[in-house]
């Protein structure tokens, strides 16, 4: 039998909720008490703000024969505005682990995980069933549910959290019926459940307004023999993605790859956007095809799952990221406006072979002291990468006549 169903549930305009039918109820288990937590935290409330466009080589993922380090110890948050205790915000996570979660599982009272496996695969066990997530896929993890994760190898990947807001689809506006994420090819786990008896102890870990908690109990918490409603666990393969795009001239607001968004109460502006640069063609004339030179109101995180991206060949590897804050001028670097200011426009594929995204959020971002300093990551030279720009002006310049 499968594992996934598909779903129409992942654009629902009513409550979210759903009904587990469990063996014994989650309430049965020892008081949390404090966990360390290592390098998850929301730290960027007590950090300097930095202005800076950020970059970081790929983060370092811990060697077993070194160290066994789990999902949930590895994780690390990077940066993040806002708070749970108001239930607004976001953060940004990264995940980097060599070992599967035994005899533990995960539970985020805090928000929502949006999860993008860039190295290895997830096998996500949920109390709503299980989900094989691997690099271009993504899957959602809503607040409050438990999960454990098993993993095959080195694994890494990247976590966009939102507190009091959920995903959905974005409104597709002129576009119309269909495109982008199609509700279609969202995938929701069959139930699946485990009635184990854990006599050596089970440990729930929380996260819960920012800090770690853990309990023990004596029986697996995936014992959900059947469950029904549309609050549920979901995974979505990025390759579906029906990408729209500027098919005449001018360069098309990233806006138009969003696959997922929170929205916030103020019409038009999201808590976060999920967006992506899949493989597509670009056909736009007398238009200077790459990302513009820009400064934007929303705050700009980026990730490589695979490939290069095509405003920055070098330097932004996979498993590495960049933070564009708030107002903070960048673009692409010098190799790739040269390149792109004297190239002929004929029609070709862009970004083949690859997968950039963006976590593109309206709230100012700040970055926790793991991102700035503990992980050891950033590329203080990413500034250079537009130091040789140089101005091609010529005021006596005339298009060529037709
Ligand atoms: O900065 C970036 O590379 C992301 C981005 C891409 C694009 O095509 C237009 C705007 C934008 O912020
Ligand atoms: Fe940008």
């Amino acid at each position: 039998m499968s594992l996934l169903r598909k779903t129409l549930a992942a654009r629902v305009l009513y409550l979210k909720d759903s009904w587990l039918y469990r063996i014994l109820p989650s309430v049965r288990h020892k008081p949390f008490t404090a966990e360390p937590c290592g390098d998850l935290s929301e730290s960027w409330n007590d950090v300097e703000p930095n202005p800076n466009q950020l970059r970081w080589r790929p983060f370092n993922i811990p060697k077993a024969s070194e160290k066994k380090v789990d999902f949930v110890s590895g994780l690390h948050t990077v940066c993040g505005a806002g708070d749970s205790k108001s239930r607004n915000g976001i953060c940004i996570h990264l995940y980097a682990c060599n070992t599967s979660m035994t005899d533990r599982c995960f539970q985020n009272s805090d928000g929502d995980f949006l999860i993008v496996p860039q190295q290895g695969k997830l096998l996500v066990t949920t109390e709503f069933g299980k989900m094989m997530v691997e690099p271009n896929e993504i899957c959602v993890i809503q607040q409050g549910m438990r999960f454990s994760v098993d993993v095959f190898g080195e694994t890494r990947g990247y976590i966009l959290e939102v507190y009091g807001a959920h995903f959905e689809l974005p409104d597709l506006g002129p576009i119309g019926a269909n495109g982008l994420a199609n509700p279609r090819d969202f995938l929701v786990p069959v139930a699946w459940y485990e009635d184990r008896t854990v006599s050596a102890g089970y440990t729930v870990i929380n996260k819960y307004q920012g800090k770690m908690f853990s309990c023990q109990q004596d029986f697996s918490p995936f014992n959900v023999v059947a469950w029904h409603g549309n609050y549920t666990p979901y995974k979505y393969n990025l390759e579906n993605f029906m990408v729209i795009n500027c098919v005449a001239y001018d360069h098309a607001d990233p806006s138009i790859f969003t696959v997922l968004t929170a929205k916030s109460t103020r019409p038009g502006v999201a808590i976060a956007d999920f967006v992506i640069f899949p493989p597509r063609w670009g056909v736009a004339d007398h238009t200077f095809r790459p990302p513009y030179y820009h400064r934007n109101c929303m705050s700009e995180f980026m990730g490589l799952i695979k490939g290069h991206y095509e405003a920055k060949e070098e330097g932004f590897q996979p498993g590495g990221a960049s933070l564009h804050s708030i107002m903070t001028p960048h673009g692409p670097d010098v190799d790739c406006f040269e390149k792109n200011s004297t190239a002929t426009l004929k029609p070709e594929r862009v970004a083949e072979g690859t997968m950039a995204f963006m976590f593109e959020s309206s709230f100012s971002m700040a970055v926790t002291k793991w991102g700035l300093d503990t992980c050891n990551r950033v590329d203080k030279e990413y500034y250079k990468c537009w130091e040789p720009l140089r101005s091609h002006f010529n005021p006596k310049w005339k298009p060529a006549s037709k």
